[in-house]
Order: structure tokens, then sequence, then C-alpha cells
């Protein structure tokens, strides 16, 4: 028998969201999973719908997470409606859908996102936080009273924090990648792939603090990056669309964006593993979210 035989394994790529009602761990979740991975990737030349918020590549396999910002709505009516569209709309064309629960706990948020879980993409339950159950025989009726009310794929218990069968998770989410080249090439690092994921860094903070209140006309680009001996000094701009959009981002007293560029530094400099300074700037260009997202329905980003 000559080696020949055993073709070699199929590469699968494809789009996963981590979706849930605020507070049961996500992000929590997410860094465990891909770690300081999201460091070295690059964009190939292509087009994506989607914001990513990270890619990690295990052999043969890439999964490439991405940004669900309607999960973060906390509004009622028309707006909710509004967003439940967003929401629909960001997951219509992912891969697999990590929906991540609160272990023996379930409400109402919850139960909300059950109807949005598209049923083309693979549906997985993460039970998070089974680090605090006292009893872990609990587990099992909570778990068979919420697989009663969705047709999940497969259900895994999980702590993010503690990173307990994230393996057996990734094993999961992998069943549902598509075969495929890998989207994005694993890199050394550089500046370039750096600078685009503090980009995204930061774009993340303002999605998670600025929420709903922003359109998504916005976009970093990061205008400065500076390698000092024991420092990198970085210079950042939001560009947004309308004077109206300023002072969303700045906050009362400017507390708002302290905080983003705050947060975003931190989350740099563990990165990259060295201090950073790190400043923001807002700036206005009219009419730039229109041309961008008719940019992006030409397929450019
Ligand atoms: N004990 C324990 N705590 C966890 C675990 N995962 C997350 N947490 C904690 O739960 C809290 C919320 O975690 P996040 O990752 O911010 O949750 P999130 O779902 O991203 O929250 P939002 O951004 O509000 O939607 C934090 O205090 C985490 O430290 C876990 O597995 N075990």
């Amino acid at each position: 028998m000559s080696s020949s035989a055993n073709p070699p394994a199929s590469s699968r790529c494809g789009f996963v969201a981590i979706v849930g009602r605020p507070n049961v761990g996500k992000s929590t979740l997410l860094n465990a999973l891909i770690g300081a991975k999201v460091s070295i990737v690059s964009r190939k030349a292509q087009t994506t719908r989607h914001r990513i918020h990270g890619v990690f590549t295990r052999g043969a396999e890439q999964f490439v997470f991405v940004d669900t910002p309607g999960f973060q709505s906390r509004h009622g009516g028309a707006m909710n409606r509004m967003m439940n569209r967003v929401v629909t709309q960001a997951l219509a064309d992912v891969d697999v859908v990590v929906h991540v629960v609160e272990a023996g706990k379930w409400s109402e948020g919850d139960a909300n996102l059950l109807p949005l879980l598209p049923s083309r993409a693979r549906r997985i339950l993460a039970v998070n936080k089974t680090d605090l159950l006292k009893d872990r025989d609990a587990l099992f009726p909570y778990v068979a009273r919420i697989a009663a009310l969705h047709p999940y794929d497969a259900v895994v218990p999980v702590s993010a924090a503690k990173s307990r069968q994230l393996d057996h998770l990734l094993d999961e989410i992998a069943k549902g990648l598509p075969e495929g080249e890998p989207m994005f090439e694993e890199d050394t690092l550089t500046d370039r792939p750096v600078r685009f994921i503090a980009g995204e860094l930061i774009r993340e903070k303002i999605f998670r603090l600025v929420g709903d209140e922003l359109p998504y006309g916005s976009t970093v680009v990061i205008e400065q990056w500076e390698e000092k001996p024991r420092l990198v000094r970085i210079a950042a701009c939001v560009i947004v669309d309308r004077d109206s959009h300023r002072p969303i981002l700045l906050g009362a007293g400017g507390e708002r964006m302290k905080r983003i560029a705050s947060e975003a530094r931190q989350d740099i400099a563990k990165l990259i593993d060295t201090p950073v300074h790190l400043e923001i700037y807002v700036k206005v260009r009219k009419g730039w979210a229109e041309r961008e997202s008719a940019l992006r329905d030409l397929g450019y980003e």
C-alpha cells in the first residue's frame, strides 16, 4: 500500500457567530477560543459582508468569528423589530451560530433569540459558566428543557473563564464549517495585520460602549503607528457620517471616548505585548457612509 492511499484532509472555513443575551459570557468565550491567535491574521484579497471579530486556524480548519451588533439592543417596540432585522441579516449567511446561555439560567432575553437562529446554519447551544454550578446533575434537566424549545444540532457545556470543554466546542463548530480554502492567511507578526486588528479592537469597543445609538456608518482608520523602544504610539481616527454622531461618540465631557480609548489601549497592549499610547480622534465626513455602503454593495470594503 502506498502512502497516497490517505487523501489529504480537506480544508474547511466558515463564518461563526456567537450570540446570547448580555452578560452570558460571549466575549470571554470568544477570547478563550481564539486567544492571541487574533494577532496573527491578515486579510487575503477577498470581500466579506461581516465585521470580523477574530480568526482562529486549527490545522485545516479556519473559524472566522463575526460580529452581530443587533444583539446589544436594549430597546423595545419598533427599535426592537428593527434590531431583529439587523440580527437576522447578520446571521443570514453564517455557517454556525453558537447560542450562549448561562448554566441553570433561562430568561426572556435568552428566549427572544430563539426565533432569530437561522435554520440553515448549524446551531449549537453552549451552556457557559458550568464552573459556577453547585449541582452538576442539575445540568441535564436544564439542557433537556432548553433543547425542547429549539432543535439545536449540538449542546456543549463549557466554562469560558476556566477554558473547559473548549476543544469539544470547536469540534462541534468545525462540523458546520463548509469545505473550502482558508479566507485568511496566518502571517508573521508584522505591522499591517496588527494595525488591522488594532482598528478592529477600537471598532469593537465603539460597538460595545455606544451600541445601537451609533448608526453603521462609522469606521476606524489607524493614522499613526510609531514604535518606540518600550512604547507604541498610535493615533486612530473614527470617521462618522454626521455632525450629530460626534457627541454620541464622545459622551458627556468626553467620558465615553475616554473609556473606548482606555479599553482599546489595554487590549492592543496585550495583543502586541508592549505598552501603548493611544489617541482617538473623531472626524466627520458627510455622505461617507452612503458612499461606503455603495462600495460595499459592489463588493469592495
Ligand atoms: N464564573 C464564570 N464567569 C464567567 C464565565 N464566562 C464569563 N464569565 C463572567 O461573566 C461576565 C460577563 O462576561 P462577558 O464575556 O462580558 O459577557 P458578554 O456576554 O460578552 O456580555 P455583553 O457584552 O454584555 O453582551 C464577566 O464578569 C465574566 O468574567 C465562566 O465561564 N465562568
